[in-house]
């Protein structure tokens, strides 16, 4: 028996056993003070390429690296003990070739990434088993691709027409056929995210999905209330922290401006008290 009773890290195949069990919590991180507090609640945090529109500014995921993501790896790692940490593949880190995706996907995991996440169907398939089959566990990403923005025209929600749906559970289906452990479904409409969960043998993770997903994730800002107007439908905000930054500004400049701070407790007196 070990001596201490150190918290161990949420291993892949922990997270693969949990299909139809409990149900997974998962939430975006990019920071290690947010890592650290999200941490004791969630199984796993995701270093989203979200980062790239959340943190960064960027219109969308498409402008997003590797060298970003493997900086908000090693920040989320520094944060948690207890999650286990998968990284976005940044949109042309993977897609030419399963060389690329395998170097880009190791350097996250030097990072401290315990898998890696990409977003697809049967035409990253090859990609998934090359990953897999070289030790790097692969979560697939598949419904509304948000780094196919730039091919759909939108964030629409996804598989609406039976031809579509069809194409979407069979890139479940080929994903993980492939060697994926777990899947997000992001932006599909209810049934067809019911579906794959019912046909596939990895849990999902759902976002604006269903319910019946065998977990969720949030973007980690939305989920704050950070993010504001064009925040997506599929969002329930559990804080206003937008609110509170703007009162805590405000209220610092009335302050500074009426002289209040910073007061005497503050400030360095030149020779302490003996
Ligand atoms: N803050 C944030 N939250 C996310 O969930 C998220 C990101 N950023 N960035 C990366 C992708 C992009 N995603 C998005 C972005 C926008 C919508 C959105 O606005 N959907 C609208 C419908 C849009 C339409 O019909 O064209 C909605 O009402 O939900 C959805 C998903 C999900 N991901
Ligand atoms: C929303 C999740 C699934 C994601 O891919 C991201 O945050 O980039
Ligand atoms: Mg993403």
């Amino acid at each position: 028996m070990s001596v201490s009773a150190a918290i161990r890290r949420i291993t892949i195949p922990q997270l693969r056993a949990r299909k139809g069990q409990e149900p997974i919590v998962a939430l975006t991180a990019y920071t290690t003070p947010v890592a650290r507090l999200l941490d004791p609640h969630v199984d796993v945090l995701l270093v989203g390429d979200s980062v790239g529109m959340v943190v960064h500014g960027l219109d969308s995921t498409v402008g997003v690296t590797v060298e970003m993501m493997a900086l908000h790896t090693a920040a989320v790692r520094r944060g948690s003990v207890r999650a286990a940490i998968v990284t976005d593949l940044p949109f042309g880190s993977y897609q030419a070739s399963p060389r690329d995706a395998f170097a880009a996907a190791h350097r996250l995991m030097v990072e401290g990434a315990s898998a890696v996440k990409l977003e697809g169907g049967a035409e990253m398939a090859e990609t998934v088993a090359f990953l897999t089959a070289r030790g790097i566990p692969v979560m697939g990403h598949v419904g509304l691709l948000p780094q196919s923005v730039n091919m759909l025209g939108g964030y629409n929600a996804r598989g609406r027409s039976p031809e579509e749906a069809e194409r979407i559970l069979a890139a479940a289906k080929a994903m993980v056929e492939a060697g994926a452990f777990s899947l997000v479904i992001e932006g599909t409409v209810e049934p067809l995210a019911r579906r794959i969960t019912e046909e596939v043998a990895v849990p999902t993770i759902g976002i604006g999905a269903s319910v019946d997903c065998d977990g969720q994730v949030l973007v980690v800002d939305d989920l704050l209330g950070l993010t504001g107007a064009g925040t997506p439908r599929f969002v329930r905000r559990y804080a206003d922290l937008a609110g509170a930054i703007t009162e805590a500004a405000s209220a610092f400049a009335a302050d500074v401006k009426a002289r209040r701070f910073p007061g005497p407790e503050h400030v360095f007196a030149e020779k302490k008290p003996s």
